[in-house]
């Protein structure tokens, strides 16, 4: 398959919005908007020394956001976090958010910049190394149709402090198929710097492991059954 260049309206699973169970109202930019404010959130308050007075005032504003925000719940199979394929971070505020250039049938490669809510003391939390991997190699072993497939194991090698506020660059690699096991890689860099690089395991789940997948990653099921 060629190289498909992911956009805000092309990504690698297109189709997912021709789903019946992903009403195109959900397709809202605001979402979008709610989402990079919460990361703003999350950014500003790791990033202030607020006076109790102030922390008070904003802790209560936040709960009475989240307050109004219980007034939309709906069930996980419904709600728009983590399922916006066609947007940096899917819409979800975990992990940092991840710009995908380029996603073939054995090479991803995209841009992440990581602020200091993402911080393990000036370079990227370790955590988050593992994170920013699984949402590209993840990504990867289940594009271009193929049967879903959930992570088996990630090992990590982090080679030198990951920098914050700047761009890193993430590439993941298609590295072998054995049965239903599927090998990938992938490394960071910053500039030439290797930050970290990856081997990690995925394996294809057997039907009865996927009850429910489409519906819950909202994609059609007839595209990786
Ligand atoms: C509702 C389901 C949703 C599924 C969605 C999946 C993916 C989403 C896709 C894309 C999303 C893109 C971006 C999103 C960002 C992040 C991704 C979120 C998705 C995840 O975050 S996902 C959560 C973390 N993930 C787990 O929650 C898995 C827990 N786990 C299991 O569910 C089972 O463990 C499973 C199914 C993995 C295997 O179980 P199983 O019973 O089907 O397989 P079995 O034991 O038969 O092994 C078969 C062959 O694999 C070898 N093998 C197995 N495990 C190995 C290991 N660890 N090391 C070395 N070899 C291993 C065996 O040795 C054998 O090898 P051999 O055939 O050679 O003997």
């Amino acid at each position: 398959m060629d190289a498909t260049t992911v956009s805000t309206t092309d990504d690698i699973w297109s189709p997912s919005w021709d789903d019946p169970f992903e009403p195109t109202t959900d397709r809202d930019d605001e979402f979008a908007e709610l989402t990079d404010a919460l990361r703003a959130v999350q950014e500003a308050v790791t990033r202030s020394r607020p006076t109790p007075d102030a922390a008070g005032r904003t802790a209560r504003t936040l709960r009475d956001l989240a307050a109004r925000l219980a007034a939309f719940e709906v069930g996980e199979d419904e709600q728009i976090s983590g399922r916006r394929w066609d947007l940096a971070g899917r819409g979800q505020t975990l992990t940092p958010a991840l710009h995908l250039d380029e996603v073939t049938d054995n090479r991803a490669r995209g841009r992440v910049l990581v602020g200091r809510f993402h911080s393990g003391r000036y370079a990227m939390n370790g955590g988050v190394t593992p994170l920013i991997f699984d949402e590209i190699l993840a990504r990867l072993a289940n594009s271009c149709g193929r049967p879903w497939a959930r992570t088996a194991y990630l090992h990590v090698n982090y080679r030198a402090p990951a920098p914050l506020d700047v761009e890193l660059r993430v590439e993941a690699e298609f590295a072998g198929q054995d049965g239903r096991k599927r090998f990938m890689r992938g490394a960071m860099h910053h500039g030439d710097v290797l930050v970290a690089d990856v081997e990690g395991l995925w394996i294809e789940l057997k039907p009865e492991q996927t009850q429910n997948v489409s519906l819950a990653v909202g994609r059609g099921a007839e595209e990786n059954s």
